[in-house]
């Protein structure tokens, strides 16, 4: 009886074969799919908890059907304060500023100069991202303090040498507030010039004008170097605020591309022009300008005395001063007499007869005469 139980099961599962493959199919895709779901919602709730796989700032992005990872622009890495100091004020100042600056949650380095060789390490800030930031205080005749001489005796010679060529620091952005005492009148906050000025003639960028703080309560511009201080780590901040925005300050009329959108600054720059005063001597006129010496057209410092002219450079400057030259011509030929617009007639004409040499004259007459047509018209 058992036995035959047993066979009547196994015939009633041989017989009902396909409905058993297909409920177990049936299962196994069910399984699957519940599978599928689940790591999918994990993978989504580690991603919005931050999960350290995921890199901050990088979207998933899908073009065309395609996936995409896009990194969003970091435009301020970082903020590295170097300091000259001897007597403490410096760097004092520099330690205000870097709590500034991480209350703004950007990550900082206070350096003093005397820790930091720039010939190893300087050049790594042109791709860093980084903003510098130089505190530096000026001392006996002009000289930097004992931590910040060779910082200073390696930019010099970098400067003035064509070795490095004047490109060098293109990419380091940089700001520089100097501390000095008008009463060393010749020597007025030396130091923080010179820096301002060889980090430009390298081509590194100024993301605002140089600063100089002064200990001369009776001069200085504020009222105390504290001051001084103060009202331009306000600027200073803001700007920082502007570049990490991604933001760029409008030209200053003073680049190469002639993009400057700031008309009337620009016209009150170019009076500063006319009145002599260099770039790096104006300090208030033009202090959110972003400037590089690479971008800048008039080469303020290139006629200055620790001007080095690269001989890569020649040839450019050749091209400018021809340009400028025959431009004066120009100008000369509108202002000037009857006779010099003849002359300048006569120039103009002149150029035009040399365009056509006498074989091209002659062969354009020969094809001109062959293209006419017999009824005197010519063929279009
Ligand atoms: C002995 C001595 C010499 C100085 N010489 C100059 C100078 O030539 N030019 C200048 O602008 N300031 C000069 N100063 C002023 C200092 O630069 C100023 O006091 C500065 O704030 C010092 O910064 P520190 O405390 O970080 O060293 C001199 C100060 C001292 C004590």
């Amino acid at each position: 009886m058992d036995t035959w139980n047993f066979y009547t099961c196994l015939a009633f599962l041989w017989l009902h074969r396909f409905y058993i493959y297909s409920a177990v199919a049936f299962g196994i895709s069910i399984w699957i799919v519940i599978q599928f779901t689940t790591t999918k919602t994990k993978k989504k709730g580690e991603k919005s908890n931050g999960n350290p796989a995921y890199f901050e700032g990088i979207e998933d992005k899908v073009v065309n059907g395609y996936a995409t990872l896009q990194a969003k622009e970091v435009y301020v890495a970082g903020v590295k304060i170097f300091y000259g100091s001897q007597t403490g004020t410096a760097k004092r100042f520099a330690k205000g500023l870097a709590e500034a600056v991480i209350s703004r949650n950007l990550p900082v380095e206070v350096i003093s100069m005397g820790d930091y060789d720039p010939d190893d390490c300087l050049s790594e800030e042109t791709t860093s991202r980084n903003i510098c930031v130089f505190l530096v205080a000026t001392y006996t005749d002009g000289q930097p303090t004992e931590s910040a001489a060779w910082f200073c005796k390696w930019l010099e010679e970098a400067a003035n040498d064509f070795r490095f060529g004047k490109t060098y620091l293109k990419g380091l952005r940089y700001a520089v507030f100097g501390l000095g005492n008008s009463v060393y009148v010749d020597h007025y906050n030396t130091v923080g010039r010179n820096i301002d000025r060889w980090l430009w003639m390298l081509s590194a960028s100024r993301i605002m004008t140089r600063a100089e703080g002064d200990c001369n309560v009776a001069q200085s511009k504020h009222g105390s170097i504290e001051a001084d201080f103060e009202a331009w780590k306000a600027k200073f901040l803001s700007r920082l605020q502007a570049l990490c925005r991604g933001e760029k300050k409008p030209c200053s009329g003073k680049c190469k591309k002639g993009k400057c959108k700031s008309l009337g600054k620009q016209s009150k720059e170019s009076s500063d022009h006319e009145h002599g005063a260099s770039e790096y001597e104006n300090t208030e006129a033009e202090e959110l300008f972003e400037t590089s010496s690479d971008e800048e057209a008039d080469g303020e410092e290139a006629g200055g005395t620790n001007s080095v002219i690269d001989v890569e450079d020649l040839g450019s400057i050749m091209s400018h001063m021809r340009k400028a030259k025959r431009e004066c011509e120009l100008e000369e030929g509108d202002t000037g007499t009857n006779l010099t617009h003849r002359n300048a007639g006569r120039k103009e004409e002149g150029e035009k007869r040399e365009m056509i040499t006498p074989a091209l004259r002659e062969a354009l007459t020969k094809q001109g005469e062959d293209l006419q047509r017999p009824d005197g018209g010519t063929r279009l």
